[in-house]
């Protein structure tokens, strides 16, 4: 009988991961994976560590002890953000260049989808007609529907979304909703935080709350 093909690295893959600031522990140890096609909630209270855990998980803060794998490789804090797709509560956007010129910038810097271009994806996040706009003329809301457009042109396959919903109206919460789905669907994998207080994606979910995990589905 042949052998059962091995199973898929998960997408991330943390063990023992601790944060401390001033010597006063944040979080950790924690042990976590995300799988392809599933996401992982994070939930907290306010300075409970989220934005801090997302931002050490993708290499922009330094000081996380234990270790973390993207497909089964341990991949160094300063070599991730090639290899996943972070959406910050700030957008990371250049505010006197224009939608388009940010996105191209950061194509530029971060790779890109081949097979989706610019214009399309200003159109799928409502950007249609704003190509043009300096960022500096975008709402907080349109300049978070711009960093969707970054993240939907992405090829990295796992993303790390800290509060997505921050400043979008009800068909923002949608689209948000739309994107992570699709991206599953396509056997991407992504980490989510959340107050737990609105929207979060309706999708395959475990929960990681700072601390303790549990399946939640
Ligand atoms: N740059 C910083 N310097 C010192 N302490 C910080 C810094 N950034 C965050 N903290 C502290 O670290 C803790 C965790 O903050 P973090 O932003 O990760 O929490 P959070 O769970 O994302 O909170 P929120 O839900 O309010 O966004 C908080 O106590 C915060 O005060």
């Amino acid at each position: 009988m042949p052998d059962a093909p091995p199973a898929a690295a998960p997408l991330l893959d943390v063990r023992g991961l601790c944060f401390a600031r001033d010597e006063m522990p944040l979080f950790g140890p924690l042990d976590f994976s995300v799988q392809p096609g599933e996401a992982l909630l994070v939930q907290g209270g306010n300075g409970a560590g989220k934005t801090t855990l997302l931002r050490v998980l993708a290499g922009l803060l330094d000081g996380g002890n234990g270790e973390v794998r993207l497909a089964g490789v341990p991949v160094a804090a300063a070599a991730r953000a090639g290899h996943l797709a972070y959406l910050g509560h700030l957008p990371g956007l250049k505010a006197d260049l224009t939608a388009r010129e940010n996105l191209d910038y950061l194509c530029g810097l971060l790779g890109r989808r081949p097979t989706l271009d610019l214009d399309p994806a200003l159109a799928i996040v409502g950007l249609a007609g704003f190509d043009e706009a300096p960022v500096r003329h975008l709402s907080a809301g349109q300049r978070r529907r711009l960093a969707l457009a970054r993240l939907w042109l992405s090829p990295a396959p796992l993303w790390l979304l800290d509060e997505p919903y921050a400043n979008l109206d009800l068909p923002g919460i949608e689209l948000v909703n739309r994107m992570v789905r699709a991206h599953l669907d396509a056997g991407g994998g992504a980490l989510v935080t959340t107050h737990g207080a609105y929207a979060a994606p309706p999708v395959r979910t475990r929960l990681l709350s700072l601390g303790h995990q549990e399946a939640v589905a």
